[in-house]
């Protein structure tokens, strides 16, 4: 798709393309920005020749080949990124021909993704302004548990008055959650009467969850109470027979008022066994492909995470504009929204809103072919999933083709065999699922590798970012949940660049230059862990000792650093705040990013590593979306640091606080002392020394539960020693 074209069909536009602004002034101020590099390069190795700091220097150079690299890739998002906007409204007035849509929810734990969460999505999409006979709802349960299954069952008793509800008040927020916890809007009796029946549902379902088991009386609707049954004692979630349960037919169930029909809601748990491998969330959504292939096969696939609801009801038929539009659909696999989530502190403080993955670079990639694929909020073309555009790979059997039409009622008996057979966890064995069919194995990030060996198939993706977001998320709230999620996001994408698949090989040779690299930056993020511990630590010790590492500020190379470093923060603010993003906000990113690079990165080397070595074999995490301590609620919503475990992730960073801290002291005394100092060294401390200060807060001055444990900040003090000690021999 070129810029600024528009799109149109019968002579009305579904969609435009703006190239962005800044792009021109972008790619000038890179021409200078690399010729700087090119300088700093010539210094580094011109220094390596002719001083004897040999291992002071290579690692500087080393840290800033890194860092090269990493600011080649955003460079090439950035040099065409642009904006979308669509025409929803055209595309409705053809709301007859609309595709039939499926939308996959994954849930895996009861107890830290309440049930409550999950039944709230469901309903928010069952809701959406789109024909309800076409909508079916599958909900992925891998945690196989009857908790889960209660809260649906309960979700699709309530749509009948929900749905009904939305639709002829013309409400906006369809997650009943979000709508009965607002005061925006004034209460009617209707609202009033439908208020009650949802904190009813919830307290029974809050009830069951506590009680952990859903009693025979709990149990209201006849047709399914058998179900429950299959929770037998040699039930376990790793353990345990396929369970696809139909909540709702649109074919057979009416809304209360009975003048529409309902959606259809179908649980799925896929079998599992402790033999046998289930990959995660690639293997469940795979299993969904297959299930909702055999019994709807619509054309159009909504993936979402169980705490994803949605936001704006009109969504759907916003992705349509790109998804009918018959000049880009037979190359076009998806349509993905940005994450936005809620309940956000107001600065962001673990920069947990992701801008840059979420927006800037996205906006960057659509520039080129498209977004990479970030596992919610994404609609499909199901035919992605079969093989590249020009080379339809056929599945192993015929009821799996992407462009059959479903003629049989989904819960005709041979539908539901059909349908659990696919579910079986040995179904997979010798078939192309998982490597050219369906959602891609072999990594904890299957939604970054996914959406890349699409890309890499030649398939194209298109950014969708209306003004309303279109669906609303939970991100971490305390900062062991933070660095917890991003270091398994450091493990999955190092399996994916340390691959045969890596971008940087196979990725350039079948996407060409600016998108392989650019996927890079994800692929390779643990390597900022380099640049980062490499400036945390070796100015800081030469500082001690009195050796300088950087050029002197009467030197010409002196001002290549400022001129380099401003610059490339200063764009990265810049990115930031045009996407709309506030000052502190930047601010936390970059002081987060760096904590990162302590944390999650080297332990996600770490573990990476045994993992290889087969001496690990740590799973997919699930981020815990059950935020019931208030007072952790309240240090977050205050913007106070939680360090509130004693885990030794913390421990890096609290020693390069530390090392930073005694380093600028020393080097502000030498300065007064002697009247001259290392200028450069002393900048940069005093930079980390300001990023540091909530650590600083944490070992010393709080008292409260998310204070910096004693034993990690003991460790901390006896480490710094160490290193101090050490760096006399590397050093000097
Ligand atoms: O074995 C599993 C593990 C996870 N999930 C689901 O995967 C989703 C994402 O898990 P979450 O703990 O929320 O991880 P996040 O780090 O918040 O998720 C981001 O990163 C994941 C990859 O690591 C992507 O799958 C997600 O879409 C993306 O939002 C949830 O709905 C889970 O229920 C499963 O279905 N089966
Ligand atoms: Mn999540």
């Amino acid at each position: 798709m070129e810029p600024h074209k528009k799109h149109s069909v019968d002579g009305t536009t579904l969609h435009k393309c703006h190239p962005c602004r800044r792009t021109i002034p972008y790619r000038i101020y890179a021409v200078f920005h690399t010729c700087g590099i090119i300088a700093l390069m010539y210094h580094h190795v011109h220094s390596l020749l002719t001083e004897d700091k040999t291992l002071i220097i290579s690692l500087l150079l080393l840290s800033d080949i890194v860092l090269t690299f990493m600011w080649t890739t955003m460079m090439c998002l950035r040099l065409n990124p642009v904006h979308r906007s669509e025409y929803p409204e055209n595309c409705a007035a053809q709301l007859e021909d609309f595709p039939k849509l499926d939308v996959f929810i994954c849930t895996a734990d009861p107890y830290k993704e309440p049930p409550m969460m999950v039944a709230n999505t469901a309903l928010s999409v069952m809701a959406y302004d789109y024909p309800s006979d076409k909508i079916s709802v599958y909900v992925s349960d891998d945690g196989g548990s009857s908790l889960t299954l209660f809260a649906l069952m309960e979700a699709a008793k309530f749509s009948k008055f929900w749905l009904p509800f939305c639709k002829k008040n013309n409400v906006q927020d369809r997650s009943p959650e979000v709508y009965f916890s607002s005061d925006s809007h004034s209460w009617s009796d209707e609202d009033e009467y439908l208020k009650m029946m949802y904190e009813d549902m919830k307290s029974r379902v809050e009830h069951v969850v506590e009680t952990g088991r859903v009693e025979t009386e709990f149990i209201t609707c006849d047709q399914i109470r058998g179900v429950f049954d299959l929770w037998t004692k040699e039930f376990t979630r790793h353990d345990h027979p396929t369970i696809i349960q139909v909540l709702q037919n649109s074919e057979t169930n009416m809304d209360d008022t009975k003048k529409h029909t309902m959606p259809n809601l179908i649980y799925v748990s896929r079998e599992k066994s402790k033999v046998s491998q289930h990959n995660f969330k690639a293997g469940a959504l795979n299993t969904l492909l297959r299930v909702s292939a055999v019994m709807t096969n619509s054309p159009v696939i909504l993936t979402l995470d169980c705490d994803m609801y949605s936001n704006d009801p009109t969504t759907p038929v916003r992705a349509l504009c790109y998804l009918t539009d018959p000049e880009i659909i037979s190359g076009l696999a998806y349509v993905q929204f940005p994450q936005k989530f809620e309940g956000v502190s107001k600065n962001d403080i673990y920069a947990c809103e992701f801008k840059r993955l979420f927006d800037i670079n996205m906006i960057g990639f659509d520039g080129l072919m498209g977004p990479n694929y970030v596992g919610t909020g994404c609609f499909f073309n199901r035919r992605a999933f079969y093989g590249p555009p020009s080379n339809f790979v056929l599945p192993e059997i015929d009821e799996l083709r992407p462009n059959r039409i479903v003629d049989k009622p989904i819960e005709a008996q041979n539908v539901l065999i059909l349908a659990h057979d696919v579910a079986g966890c040995n179904y997979e064995h010798n078939t192309n699922w998982g490597s050219k069919i369906g959602f891609r194995y072999g990594t904890l990030v299957e939604d970054y590798y996914t959406g890349y060996r699409l890309h890499c198939e030649r398939w194209r993706s298109v950014f969708c970012s209306p003004k309303r977001p279109a669906f609303c998320g939970d991100s971490p709230k305390c900062l062991i949940d933070m660095v917890s999620q991003q270091k398994r996001w450091a493990v999955g994408l190092l399996e994916v660049s340390l691959s045969r698949y890596s971008p940087l090989t196979y990725g350039v040779k079948s996407m060409g230059m600016l998108m392989g690299v650019s996927y890079c930056q994800y692929a390779f993020w643990a390597f900022w862990a380099i640049p980062l511990i490499v400036y945390g630590f070796l100015p800081q010790l030469a500082l001690f000792y009195g050796v300088s590492v950087f050029p002197k500020s009467s030197e010409l190379w002196f001002s290549l650093y400022i001129f380099l470093s401003l610059g490339a923060y200063a764009q990265d603010l810049l990115d930031f705040v045009l996407e709309g993003g506030s000052y502190r906000g930047w601010w936390n990113d970059q002081r987060i990013w760096s904590m990162r690079g302590f944390s999650s990165f080297p332990f996600g080397f770490i573990e990476f590593t045994l993992k290889t070595l087969n001496l690990s074999t740590e799973g997919f995490n699930l981020t815990s979306k059950a935020n019931d301590d208030a007072e952790q609620r309240k240090r977050y919503d205050q913007e106070i640091f939680d360090f509130g475990s004693s885990s030794s992730m913390f421990l890096p960073m609290a020693t390069m606080a530390i090392v930073n801290l005694i380093a600028l002291v020393w080097g502000l005394y030498c300065l007064l002392a002697w009247g001259e100092g290392l200028v450069l060294e002393i900048m940069l401390v005093s930079f980390v020394v300001v990023n540091c200060l909530p650590i600083y807060e944490a070992m010393i001055f709080r008292k409260d539960d998310g204070k910096l444990s004693n034993r990690v900040c003991f460790l901390a003090v006896i480490l710094t020693f160490v290193l101090i000690v050490s760096g006399y021999f590397f050093v000097k």
